[in-house]
């Protein structure tokens, strides 16, 4: 039975999309409140081609129009640096908040700055947030008011790397070389020159450099979860496919052949990682549509290994992963509303 309101705020973008898609499918959640910005006043239909009846009809909000009283979960869908406020809003009003956003991802203000290069607005809520990497948090996310759901980069990066950091197989003493490509839907559905069809088309661009955002994530979280202070050298790249996103982790260290295991170990129980056999590599299509992480490893020799690392970015590096943890946070099955297969065979 749908008994659970809920609001999307950014409901008009990529990430918000997929949000009212899966939360149509869900049998606890129900779409109660849609917030937009330059497309406010408009029915959601007008806006969004893909969807009907019902939701098609809504008027879409102000991002930081009033909440109805009814919403107990809010979903942040927004801009980076425009979501802090939105979510401060929404726990004043007693709401429950995922933010799809990178604002409250760092655990300190100085990283922030030198992720962002800007002062944050809300730094007191740091402490709060529940960084929802949500194989490694579900302790903290059952009672969780606010969730910072990870960056589509950092998740298909950590999964594979934390459980083998924390054995501790991996040599952290110089960088990690991490080259990741991301589906266009990953840079959002706003206007921007870089992403008009014919300068993606035909195309696969590096961009990001000398380091981009993601990195500080990555390396904050990995000594988060795994206790290793570990350096990024992360390139990622932008290719002309909708969606999906690909991470190559480059890793040096020992016992290679004890590596699989490890990770065998830490997820062959889970729902929505899937570890390929020793030298099988995954493919975006393979996840598209599905809310897994699939993990391909092969092994260059005793103390030389290559990890591939596939996820849908809108799925589990965005909207299906901030399901997942909304459903832990409303003491749900974790897998309520999620598709673990892909689209392809
Ligand atoms: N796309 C992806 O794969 C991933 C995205 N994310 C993060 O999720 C968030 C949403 O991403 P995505 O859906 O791709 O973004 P989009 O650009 O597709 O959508 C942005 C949404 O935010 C609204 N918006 C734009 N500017 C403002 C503003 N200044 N104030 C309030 N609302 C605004 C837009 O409304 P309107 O259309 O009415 O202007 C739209 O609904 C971002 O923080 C992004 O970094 C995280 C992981 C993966
Ligand atoms: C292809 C592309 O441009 N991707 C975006 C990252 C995706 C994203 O939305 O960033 P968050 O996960 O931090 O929210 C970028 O590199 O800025």
């Amino acid at each position: 039975m749908k008994n659970i309101p809920v609001a999307i705020l950014g409901a008009t973008g990529y990430t918000g999309a997929e949000l009212i898609r899966l939360i149509e499918a869900h049998p606890h959640f129900e779409v109660a409140h849609l917030g937009a910005h330059s497309q406010a006043g408009k029915l959601a239909g007008e806006v969004l081609p893909g969807v009907s009846g019902r939701i098609a009809a809504m008027t879409l909000a102000a991002a930081d129009a009033t909440l109805p009283l009814n919403v107990e979960l809010v979903f942040t869908a927004l801009p980076h640096g425009a979501a802090a406020g939105s979510v401060f809003s929404a726990l004043e009003a007693g709401k429950k908040v995922v933010d799809l956003s990178a604002d409250f991802r760092h655990k300190t203000h100085a990283v922030y700055r030198a992720a962002y290069q800007a002062d944050h607005p809300h730094p007191e809520l740091f402490d709060e947030a529940v960084y929802g990497l949500t194989e490694h948090a579900r302790d903290q996310l059952a009672s969780a008011r606010l969730v910072a759901n990870p960056g589509c980069y950092p998740t298909s990066v950590l999964l594979p790397l934390i459980p083998l950091l924390k054995a501790g197989v991996i040599d952290t003493s110089s960088s990690i070389i991490i080259d990741s490509k991301s589906g266009a839907s990953g840079a959002g559905r706003s206007a921007k020159t870089d992403l008009l069809y014919c300068e993606l088309n035909e195309s696969v661009k590096a961009y990001g450099l000398p380091r981009h955002r993601h990195a500080w994530e990555m390396e904050e979280w990995a000594l988060g979860f795994a206790g290793s202070e570990t350096k990024v050298r992360f390139v990622p790249h932008i290719l002309p496919m909708n969606r999906g996103m690909l991470s190559t982790l480059h890793l040096s260290g020992n016992s290679s052949e004890s590596w699989l295991d490890i990770l065998q170990q830490a997820y062959g129980d889970e729902p929505f990682i899937k570890l390929l056999p020793q030298g099988t590599l995954p493919s975006t299509a393979g996840i598209s549509g599905s809310n897994r992480c699939d993990i391909g490893i092969s092994l260059l020799s005793e103390t030389e290994v290559v990890i591939v690392s596939c996820i849908d970015n809108l799925l589990k590096g965005a909207a299906g992963q901030a399901i997942q943890n909304a459903n832990l946070m409303f003491g749900l099955d974790e897998t309520e509303g999620l598709a673990t297969h892909a689209l392809w065979p």
